[in-house]
């Protein structure tokens, strides 16, 4: 039990409450709860102080709106209510104070692709120098301790649970991922950061955040607000926003580590060369030349890896040792993974890329590992940025020499429309490629495998680690690592 004070909340008129939990959701309120009604997407959490009291609520957090919605509720309710001008920063203040502020050292990434890969190195990184260390994000919390997520980034209460049950399993660092959604609604305002990092910024989440300018305000959150003046920035100064960003940074006095092969980077990449199971990396440190191997394909990871390297630097390690791990990380779940190999050596890739850049990059990031034609499977999820399904068709047809075009996540929206957006965008991207439509995954799966000779790849898009697809409200078990596996026996015979 906490009282209002010991979270940093002041209630109309003074009032006292001792809260003996929070939550954002009126069906979650038990008696002494604090309940959080933020404004919603769909609906004002207003709208559900009423029930909140009926399940007798200790206090109610919301904004001016809210509290009119609710006035008459609250006007006969001896609930203490806390009106804030932007509850949810309040709301990531409280939680963060009523789990006690975590312990943990953190760093956080944000960017449009790449976010769990470099978190996910980070956390490679600390366990290669035996700290206890997870990586928070898409796939959940992964490392020395594991634990199911909803959110890449997780709402503020789960969030702050999440850190203090990883601080009782021992964990002292963690690294997390920022997403723009996450950002906008002030998800982890309340996390004290050591450092933060930018990977880049493309298209995406625009049915979320409507134009550009939102969106790439809504990630330099991380920088405006959430990383305080002295923590520490690292810049992917390769990407065309990287030196808007570092300027961001500098300005607020934050101290910048430049990545990538940008003259100004303090992490420098210097030379990368491709052979058929990774890439040798050249870089420089602070003007020092350095050399290590990496057992991971696609030109692209090592912009990851050295972000995370910086990062973890930034945290504290010392860089000659971070540089030594770099040789041992392994590739991360459903990012550029070999999920099976046909008889004649044609490799089957999985990879989550679902932006037009991801595509690109993850299909340029190919061509100098493999030696004959690259085949891409390739579907857009339904409910989410339309305008990104055509780009992401063209990005597969200018870069690939065959597509398949199938379905990913169609959730509530017809599929045959999505994947005609996605044939639209390829068809019209010019070029010979053979450009094919199959609905059915498994199938796509199938027929993308039964194409490959000797030296030719297929890269299967979009879902990486995921395990299901979902179609209306239904989750049917689904894994193109584990489809690709069987459609490979089945054609080898082997079944
Ligand atoms: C668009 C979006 O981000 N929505 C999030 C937001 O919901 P909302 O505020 O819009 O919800 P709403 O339905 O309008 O309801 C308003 C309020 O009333 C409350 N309510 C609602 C019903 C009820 O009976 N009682 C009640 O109290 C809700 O808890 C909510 O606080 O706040 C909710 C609680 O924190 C989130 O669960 C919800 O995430 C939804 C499920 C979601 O799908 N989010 C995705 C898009 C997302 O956040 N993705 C990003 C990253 C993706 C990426 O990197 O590619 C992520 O970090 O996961
Ligand atoms: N540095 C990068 N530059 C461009 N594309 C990348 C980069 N890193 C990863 N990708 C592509 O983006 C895909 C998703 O990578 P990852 O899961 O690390 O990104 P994310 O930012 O966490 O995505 P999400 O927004 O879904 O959480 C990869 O499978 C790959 O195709
Ligand atoms: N976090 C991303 C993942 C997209 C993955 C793809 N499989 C899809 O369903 O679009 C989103 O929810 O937009
Ligand atoms: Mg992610």
């Amino acid at each position: 039990m906490k009282s209002l004070a010991e979270l940093g909340l002041t209630a109309r008129g003074g009032a006292e409450a001792q809260i003996t939990g929070l939550t954002v959701d009126s069906r979650e309120v038990k008696p002494g709860y604090l309940f959080a009604a933020l404004p919603g997407a769909r609906v004002h959490g207003g709208e559900f102080i009423q029930y909140a009291l009926r399940m007798k609520a200790a206090a109610i957090l919301t904004d001016a709106k809210g509290a009119e919605i609710a006035a008459k509720e609250l006007a006969g309710s001896d609930a203490a209510l806390i009106v804030a001008q932007d509850p949810r920063a309040t709301l990531a203040q409280a939680a963060s104070l009523w789990f006690g502020a975590h312990s943990a050292t953190v760093v956080a990434v944000t960017g449009t692709n790449g976010k769990t890969s470099v978190t996910t190195f980070c956390r490679q990184i600390w366990e290669e120098l035996d700290l206890p260390g997870v990586n928070l994000g898409t796939t959940g919390v992964e490392g020395a301790w594991n634990h199911p997520l909803k959110h890449t980034t997780p709402e503020p209460i789960t969030l702050h649970r999440v850190l203090a049950e990883a601080a009782q399993n021992g964990i002292t660092h963690v690294a997390m991922e920022a997403s723009s959604h996450g950002l906008d609604q002030r998800r982890l305002d309340g996390v004290i950061l050591a450092a933060a990092g930018f990977s880049n910024f493309s298209q995406d989440h625009l049915d979320y955040h409507e134009t550009f300018e939102a969106y790439f305000d809504a990630k330099m959150g991380l920088f405006r607000r959430v990383l305080s003046e002295d923590g520490v920035a690292v810049i992917n100064l390769d990407d065309p926003k990287g030196p808007e960003v570092a300027a961001i940074c500098t300005a607020r006095g934050q101290e910048v580590i430049g990545v990538g092969r940008h003259p100004d980077a303090r992490l420098r990449l210097t030379g990368q060369r491709f052979d058929a199971t990774g890439q040798d990396l050249l870089f420089e440190w602070q003007g020092r030349a350095r050399q290590t191997r990496l057992d991971l394909l696609g030109g692209f990871q090592a912009d990851n890896v050295l972000l995370a390297a910086a990062l973890v630097i930034a945290a504290g390690a010392d860089a000659a040792d971070v540089f030594d791990t770099l040789q041992y990380l392994t590739t991360v779940r459903g990012r550029m993974e070999l999920a099976a190999t046909r008889e004649s050596g044609a490799a089957v890739f999985v990879d989550y890329a679902h932006t037009p850049d991801a595509i690109e990059t993850a299909l340029k990031a190919m061509r100098p590992h493999v030696l004959g034609r690259i085949v891409v499977i390739v579907g857009a999820g339904g409910d989410r940025d339309v305008g990104k399904r055509p780009l992401m068709g063209a990005a597969a047809a200018r870069n690939a020499d065959t597509v398949i075009v199938t379905d990913d996540n169609p959730r509530s929206e017809d599929p045959a429309a999505i994947r005609s957006a996605v044939m639209a965008g390829a068809l019209n991207a010019g070029g010979t490629q053979s450009i094919s439509e199959v609905g059915d995954r498994a199938e796509a799966i199938l027929r993308g495998i039964d194409m490959l000779g000797a030296g030719d790849a297929l890269l299967i898009a979009g879902k990486g680690h995921e395990t299901g697809q979902t179609v209306g409200d239904t989750v049917l078990p689904f894994d193109d690592v584990e489809q690709a596996s069987v459609a490979v026996a089945a054609l080898e015979g082997w079944v």
